[in-house]
């Protein structure tokens, strides 16, 4: 996925970040003046503020700014969309797939932009559920289509690395608006998320 690169980082939050994974090194009980580690609390203050990145930008705003008319009113599908995030519990990454469709109803948006809208609400600290959940508002409230479908499958790393360490366990949630409400339509829409029309990776 071609990720937005952040050319230039809050310095005051850089610095009070890099201040604070120092000592969180050393608490954990490694040298953080090693060299190895030198520029470690650095590099993870900017990976940080890259993974939180969506807070500083307006999903809605996306949308408008690329919302079409169009008569199109058929089912659109963008799916197999990669999303990682952090779970707001642990700060660890949780990460899979989004799938998200909408009807039109006058107006149809850039297919980036739908991509653009996972990453904006996937770059937060989040659970799976609020994410799915957002994403659906914001095209919905948006484009105002018939109906907004968001089906997310992730794995989450808290559950892998640590914890209860599932490693096969994939959670998967979804959300609904509008025709999607109807179940023939939500049928429809969920055979076509899983079936193989174009050869997958
Ligand atoms: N509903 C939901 N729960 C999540 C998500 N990400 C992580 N969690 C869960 O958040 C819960 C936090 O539970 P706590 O008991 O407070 O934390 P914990 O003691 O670290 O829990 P364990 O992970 O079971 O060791 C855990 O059950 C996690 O699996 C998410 O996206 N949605
Ligand atoms: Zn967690």
């Amino acid at each position: 996925m071609a990720y937005k690169k952040i050319e230039s980082f809050d310095e005051k939050v850089t610095s009070g970040l890099i201040g604070n994974y120092k000592e969180a090194i050393s608490l954990l009980g490694e040298d953080p003046e090693r060299e190895g580690l030198l520029k470690t609390p650095e590099r993870v203050a900017k990976a940080m503020q890259y993974m939180t990145q969506g807070y500083q930008l307006d999903a809605r705003e996306i949308l408008r700014g690329a919302r079409f008319t169009e008569a199109y009113s058929e089912m659109v599908i963008v799916k197999d969309i990669e999303l990682y995030s952090m779970c707001e519990h642990h700060m660890l990454p949780f990460f899979g797939k989004a799938h998200v469709a909408y009807i039109p109803n006058g107006y149809i948006t850039g297919l980036s932009k739908i991509a653009r809208v996972v990453d904006v609400f996937a770059r937060r600290l989040q659970v799976q559920e609020r994410l799915t959940h957002q994403i659906l508002d914001a095209i919905q409230e948006t484009l105002e289509p018939q109906g907004v479908a968001v089906v997310i499958e992730a794995q989450h790393l808290c559950m892998m690395m640590r914890g209860v360490q599932k490693q096969n366990s994939v959670t998967t949630t979804s959300a609904f608006s509008g025709q999607f409400q109807d179940g023939t339509t939500r049928a429809e829409f969920m055979k076509l998320i899983s079936s193989d029309l174009m050869s997958r990776r």
